[in-house]
């Protein structure tokens, strides 16, 4: 698995990751399937029943999927969330004219086939237009019925609606696709010992993308993360274990994120975190589980076992145009003094003015 495919699966754990998500989506399959097979029993066979309870599966799921994607942008989600309305629509069009359900099944195949590779790949739009392309012959019959002609224009908007929820997601949500996807870019850009991007795409981000994504003025909060006591750790153990400790820090913090947020290692033992579209409280509860995550078990590195504690400073972004280096100034600020109030806590700077 390429890095860049190691990255897509990461961002879909991640999107499942939430608490709620799993198991509501296990139940509605659970509900579609044991409904379908009810249906099918009851019918001797497939029918209209069927039709019908997969088809409000299909919304239901949809639904879901955009609610959950608007809470916490994913295009994987709102990609997978369109095909889902579209399944939905298209059966319910075809229940509705009497279309052949056989003639749509192995389009729905591909379809579903399509739909499986956008969540994985959802940034190249054009495969999605292709796949979709390739179903239209399959589903359609010399003489098509209103019926099959309803599925293939619900196809194709459907496919348009992908391309501009995924142009709309690029320009609004992209702080994982502000990564370059180049290697020779992306290496620039990443710290070597962690694998998280180094300062200066952090740097660069503030400065350009960040408060242009961020979708109200309360909705950018940064936190400073630093690990304490770093240099006994170093002391104790030496500089290797002291390199594995930054990089099970990294990975544990980074396992505990939303696909959006932005980690970055700024040098040293030192972390910023941007996290894009949450108020502050829950910003905060976010960095609280992140503290829990790192102290709760010690970090395994080779046959050793270090116990470590996080201090961090955030600062919430401020109405109007306040510099992103007055802001990282604000979370700087808070860091210090979580340092000095006996380390192991979050400090968060009070709101500027107006906020
Ligand atoms: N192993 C390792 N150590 C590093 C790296 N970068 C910086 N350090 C060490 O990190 C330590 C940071 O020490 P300090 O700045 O005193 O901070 P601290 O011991 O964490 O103390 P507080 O932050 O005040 O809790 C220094 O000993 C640096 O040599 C690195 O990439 N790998």
């Amino acid at each position: 698995m390429s890095e860049a495919e190691l990255g897509g699966f990461r961002q879909m754990q991640t999107a499942f990751r939430e608490p709620l998500v799993v198991p509501t989506f296990l139940l509605a399959v659970a509900a579609m399937t044991s409904f379908v097979i009810w249906d099918v029993a009851r019918e001797g066979g497939w029918g209209l029943g069927a039709n019908l309870r997969v088809a409000c599966a299909g919304i239901a799921l949809g639904l879901l999927g955009l609610i959950r994607g608007l809470w916490s942008p994913s295009i994987r989600l709102q990609s997978l969330s369109l095909y889902f309305v579209m399944y939905a629509w298209q059966l319910v069009a075809g229940s509705t004219f009497g279309s052949d359900t056989l003639l749509q099944f192995p389009g729905l195949l591909v379809i579903m086939f399509a739909s499986v590779f956008a969540f994985v790949h959802a940034r190249d739009a054009w495969v999605n237009i292709v796949l979709a392309g390739i179903s239209v012959p399959l589903v359609l019959p010399p003489a098509a019925s209103t019926a099959q002609w309803l599925f293939v224009l619900g196809l194709f908007a459907s496919v348009i609606l992908l391309v501009w929820v995924n142009c709309a997601q690029r320009e609004r949500t992209s702080a994982v696709i502000f990564l370059s996807k180049s290697q020779w870019k992306r290496d620039a850009q990443t710290d070597m010992l962690t694998g998280l991007p180094n300062r200066r795409t952090f740097e660069s981000f503030m400065e350009r993308e960040a408060w242009r994504l961020a979708s109200s003025p309360t909705s950018l909060t940064l936190a400073i993360i630093d690990i304490d006591h770093f240099k006994m750790v170093n002391d104790l153990h030496g500089h290797d274990a002291g390199d594995g400790v930054l990089k099970e820090v990294a990975d544990r913090l980074s396992g505990n994120l939303r696909d959006v947020d932005l980690l970055a290692r700024l040098g040293g033992e030192e972390f910023a975190l941007v996290m894009l579209g949450i108020p502050r409280e829950a910003a905060t509860a976010l960095l609280g589980r992140l503290k829990n995550a790192i102290e709760s078990r010690p970090l395994a590195v080779g046959t050793l076992g270090v116990r470590c504690t996080i201090s961090a400073g955030l600062a919430t972004g401020a109405v109007g145009d306040e510099s992103w280096d007055a802001l990282y100034h604000r979370a700087d600020q808070a860091l210090y003094e979580a340092k000095a109030g006996g380390r192991n806590r979050i400090v968060a700077s009070p709101l500027e003015a107006g906020v």
